[in-house]
């Protein structure tokens, strides 16, 4: 199943610039394991916002959430999921 997940992120002003440093090192490390695996397919930065607009190539819900959850920014983040599927007029065979 693939999702468009949209996370907004919200650092706490009191975080010191070598947690935010530290918690930046350990979410990259997350997330390029999840793009190695195929599973994270797409990761662009939304221009002018703390935000990404993301493609993730999960089994079920349970996998999305497995994936995103394991993010070190998880309980820092506005989330939204969108589900997709192809589109009867879509020219391609493969979504991604
Ligand atoms: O958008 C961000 O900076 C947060 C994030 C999610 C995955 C990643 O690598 O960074």
């Amino acid at each position: 199943m693939i999702y468009v997940v949209e996370m907004d992120v919200n650092i706490p002003e009191s975080w010191s610039e070598d947690k935010l440093a530290d918690y930046i090192k350990r979410e990259q490390e997350t997330s390029q394991k999840w793009q190695k695996s195929g599973k994270w397919v797409y990761l662009w930065r939304v221009a002018g916002k703390y935000s990404n607009i993301s493609v993730i190539d999960a089994e079920s819900p349970d996998e999305l959430h497995q994936i995103i959850s394991s993010l070190p920014l998880f309980p820092y983040m506005n989330i939204k999921v969108t589900s997709v599927c192809k589109h009867p007029n879509a020219i391609r065979e493969t979504m991604i």
